[in-house]
């Protein structure tokens, strides 16, 4: 039975539940289920700290988890990353009082305060940048205000919770994060992980495509699949009337605006948008 770690709270929690959810394994009933049996599609699920499924998946007591990169790299064990999961998506970023700081090198001889020392004394190791690190649990921006440290490497994502402690952002990105799937060599090549994979796979590019129909004027049929491609290719079919034709083929979720657009100019009417539930491409 393949096992898996999920995270039980935090930014990674609800998304990576739901995403198991639409993959078909067994969703999550109550949030203090610990351990959860899917008999249907052998697998068992182990709701872990986000921080600790490193650890977890690095000693071989569960086969895969699910984490973020930057706990990854943290963690410092000897698991890698098997598939970007697409959510959770962040920047690993150094901070500090607005105006007060513009270069890496401004760093040298400060306190940074961080949830994250082993990702930081890495990069400030690989650039020759000595600087003291402050371990705090979280709400690191707090920090520098409160006098515990002079800058802070943290999470962002909106920048919101910056601005709120006036601070700013600085220098290159430390590191750009996103929820993964993560493994050790041992269990790479498990068939059921596969199976996992192939499943998540199918949900994100469900998620990332829509599936468009429209009907196109036959003398205009080129010029429209041009615009719509598809994967493969479209599929196209016959209409009652013989000077028209129907097609359907999926696009980027991204682009279905300008598609429909251009699709309207070459004369496609009729433009329908449609959601997918999951695909095996
Ligand atoms: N605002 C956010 N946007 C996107 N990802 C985030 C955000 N905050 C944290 N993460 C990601 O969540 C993971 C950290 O999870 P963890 O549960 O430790 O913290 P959390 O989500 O901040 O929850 P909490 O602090 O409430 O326990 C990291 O991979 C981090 O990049
Ligand atoms: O750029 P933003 O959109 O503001 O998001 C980033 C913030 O979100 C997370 O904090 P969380 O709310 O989890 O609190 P914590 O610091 O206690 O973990 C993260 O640690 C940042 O503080
Ligand atoms: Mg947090």
């Amino acid at each position: 039975m393949l096992r898996i770690a999920v995270p039980n709270k935090g930014s990674l929690s609800d998304p990576a539940i739901s995403l198991l959810r639409e993959a078909g394994y067994r969703a999550r009933r109550t949030g203090r289920e610990l351990v959860l049996l899917d008999e249907a599609n052998d697998v068992e699920f182990f709701f872990l700290r986000p921080r600790d499924i490193a650890v977890y998946v690095g000693q071989g007591t569960v086969h895969a988890g699910i984490t973020g990169r930057d706990l990854l790299l943290d963690s410092g064990v000897e698991a890698t990353e098997h598939l970007p999961l697409g959510f959770a998506r962040s920047t690993f970023r150094f901070a500090a009082p607005v105006g007060a700081m513009s270069d890496l090198t401004d760093i040298a001889g400060k306190r940074i305060a961080t949830s994250y020392d082993v990702l930081v004394r890495a990069f400030l190791a690989e650039r020759g940048i000595e600087a003291a690190t402050v371990h705090l649990d979280g709400a690191v921006e707090s920090s520098v205000r409160l006098g515990v440290a002079d800058l802070i490497a943290d999470v962002v994502e909106t920048g919101t919770t910056l601005r709120a402690a006036g601070l700013e952002v600085f220098g290159e990105p430390i590191l750009a994060s996103e929820a993964v799937l993560i493994t050790t060599e041992a269990f790479a090549g498990e068939p059921g992980l596969a199976t996992l994979v192939r499943r998540l796979e199918g949900v994100m590019r469900a998620r990332s495509y829509v599936l468009m129909d429209y009907d196109v004027p036959m003398n205009r049929l080129h010029l429209a699949t041009e615009i719509t491609p598809g994967i493969q290719s479209p599929t196209v079919s016959p209409l009652q009337n013989p000077d028209w034709v129907a097609v359907r083929s999926m696009v980027p979720r991204a682009d279905m605006n300008r598609l429909m657009d251009e699709l309207y100019e070459v004369g496609a009417r009729a433009i329908l948008v449609s959601e997918l539930l999951a695909c095996r491409l």
